[in-house]
């Protein structure tokens, strides 16, 4: 049952400051209560905007009795759910290493046992026609490796493709497959794509208001609605209409032990349609957390050695403890990501520094595998994203120069978009463009208050250069301003986010998976002690860099920046390949 909360003192009006965002859990109680801890139930937020809150609430015992005369609190719940799963998976990983059919892809993955010699490749035929030869590699690869496959995808490699096509075959050859990734967004894409194919029965696990609109019809809870016949639930909502109208003490009470009843035997329905559909099911989708069979999630209606397979995506933004919920579900594992791109944010100083900041996929890339490369790693060569040029330094640095842009984007400039005016071809005609800001004086803001960082001069140049591509006819939607800081992310979206509502403003590590035709970078650090703090992680850059299609802006103080080793190396790299400017061009009277 979905319910919407409102200002209680005025619809019109805003409703007061709040955390609550989709997906957060909250608690319900009457504004009256003498007791802040009597909750009347807990919801899962589905919406949110400045006006309103909507709650899916899954127990109608629990609200029915609401009523709009009364005034209502929504309190954020804390949510332990997530850890008490990872802990659940370490536990399992012990129990599981001292023997029986998951020690050997144990042993593997820690590299106490060698990875086993694989099956010879079965012919393929490909349902995805445009697969170039290294995705198809790396499918046939990841079939046929025994116990763990790593597919390894730099940035618009096409790795998701990869993954589906991989998905599809292994499902022609029977197999039952578990499809994780860290976060819902990455598992909704890969439901988004499979669901074009009629022929595989998919079900998505989790709770529906936290997917995607387009995907929720393969939600268990839709499966499961479209398998039962109705009449119990329209009977539910007859009873619950009549009870709300209800003032007869006798009636009330028959009516709720019916209500009651009727709930009972729907939970029984339920449950047997899921315990019919979900062995059924060709491919299982879930976040890592949500694949866990803590608890009394739907993967307890699966035997322990139900799937064949299992994918993780995006597993480089996943920590280690997650993965082991996915590995120990199957008997062989196929690992997508890329190492060199942002790992997850660990906020506990204490636990990064005790390694839960090394990924899976890092530990086995650079120490489990790393002189057996071959044997469990299939790196995707062919970038569908960038412009050679903006390719190249990224290239060049991280991936030992092996990348090659796709002949349909190694080429295209902002000038080539049918919307950017001719006239302006001088200026849309060059992929890279550094604006320095060494010779402008323009510091970087040291406000104790905040924590991040920013530097105003950079705003205004950031606003000027947006203003000078959007005269030359490139649409907002087209651009994104992206800052490793939080601080700068906020000024520059107070200068711009009100005039140009599809314009993006977001910090490096928000924009991560995502891409643009023109990306704006603004370094921020610009102080006389050659400080770069957290720019220095070479990943990050690494993030903002490829994000770019067609042009990309970097704003930097260089004498600050080049300080560091490996941000030095990409603004050589503008040197050599784009175009210079001072930052004078873009301020005004100072
Ligand atoms: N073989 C191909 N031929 C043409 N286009 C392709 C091919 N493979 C992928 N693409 C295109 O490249 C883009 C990126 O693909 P995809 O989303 O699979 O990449 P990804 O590696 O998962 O992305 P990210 O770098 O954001 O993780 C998509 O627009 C996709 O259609």
């Amino acid at each position: 049952m979905v319910l919407t909360f409102t200002n209680a003192l005025d619809l019109d009006e805003p409703l007061p400051f709040h955390k609550i965002t989709p997906g957060s859990i909250v608690g319900l109680t009457l504004t009256q209560s003498p007791r802040s801890d009597s909750s009347l139930s807990e919801g899962l937020v589905s919406f949110v905007n400045p006006w309103k809150i909507e709650v899916v609430f899954d127990e109608y015992r629990d609200v029915i009795e609401l009523s709009d005369a009364h005034i209502y609190k929504l309190t954020k719940l804390s949510n332990d759910v997530t850890y008490r799963r990872l802990k659940s998976a370490l536990e399992d990983l012990l129990e599981k290493s001292r023997g029986g059919p998951w020690q050997r892809l144990i042993n593997t993955l820690f590299g106490i046992e060698d990875i086993s010699i694989p099956g010879e490749y079965d012919s393929f035929k490909f349902g995805n026609k445009n697969l170039d030869d290294y995705q198809k590699e790396a499918v046939k690869f990841a079939l046929n490796q025994k116990e763990i496959a790593i597919i390894h995808g730099p940035p618009g490699t096409g790795k998701t493709t990869t993954v589906v096509e991989l998905i599809i075959q292994a499902v022609r050859q029977g197999l039952k497959v578990l499809v994780t990734a860290p976060s819902n967004v990455a598992v909704d894409n890969i439901t988004e794509r499979l669901g074009k194919y009629q022929v595989i029965d998919i079900i998505r696990i989790g709770h529906p208001a936290r997917f995607l609109p387009q995907v929720r019809k393969h939600s268990l809870d839709f499966r499961i609605e479209e398998y039962l016949d109705t009449s119990i639930r329209s009977d539910i909502n007859n009873c619950l209409n009549r009870l709300k109208n209800c003032t007869n003490l006798a009636e009330r009470r028959n009516l709720t032990i019916h209500l009651n009843l009727l709930i009972r035997r729907s939970k029984e329905k339920e449950e047997a349609a899921a315990e019919y559909l979900m062995p059924k099911a060709d491919v299982v989708l879930a976040t890592l957390t949500s694949a866990s069979r803590d608890g009394k999630g739907p993967m307890n209606y699966l035997a322990d050695d139900h799937f064949d397979l299992v994918v993780i995506d995006e597993c480089s933004q996943a920590i280690e403890a997650a993965c082991w919920i996915g590995i120990l579900q199957g008997k062989r594992c196929v690992l997508a990501g890329d190492h060199l791109q942002l790992p997850p944010t660990i906020l506990s100083r204490e636990a990064a520094a005790e390694g839960l900041k090394i990924t899976l996929m890092e530990r086995l890339m650079k120490t489990v595998f790393e002189w057996k490369h071959n044997e469990v790693v299939k790196m995707l060569h062919i970038q569908y994203r960038m412009h050679q040029d903006i390719m190249a330094w990224s290239s060049e640095t991280l991936y030992a120069g092996q990348l090659e842009a796709h002949h349909s984007v190694a080429t295209h400039l902002l000038k080539d978009l049918k919307h950017v005016a001719v006239e302006y071809v001088e200026e849309t005609n060059f992929p890279l463009l550094l604006i320095d800001t060494a010779e402008c004086d323009v510091p970087e803001l040291n406000n104790p208050e905040e924590v991040s960082k920013a530097n105003e001069g950079e705003v205004e140049i950031v606003v000027n250069r947006v203003e000078e591509l959007i005269s030359y006819g490139v649409k907002p939607s087209d651009i994104a301003v992206i800052s490793p800081y939080n601080f700068q992310v906020k000024l520059i979206r107070l200068q711009l986010c009100s005039r140009y509502f599809d314009l993006e403003v977001k910090t490096v590590d928000g924009f991560q998976g995502r891409e643009k035709e023109v990306v704006i970078i603004s370094m921020v650090r610009s102080n006389l002690k050659s400080s770069v703090g957290f720019l220095a992680e070479i990943r990050r850059i690494n993030v903002a860099v490829t994000r770019a299609r067609r042009h990309l802006t970097v704003i930097c103080d260089t004498a600050t920046v080049c300080t560091d080793k490996f941000i030095k190396s990409m603004v050589d790299h503008l040197h050599k390949k784009g175009k210079i400017r001072s930052g004078n061009q873009y301020l005004g009277e100072r």
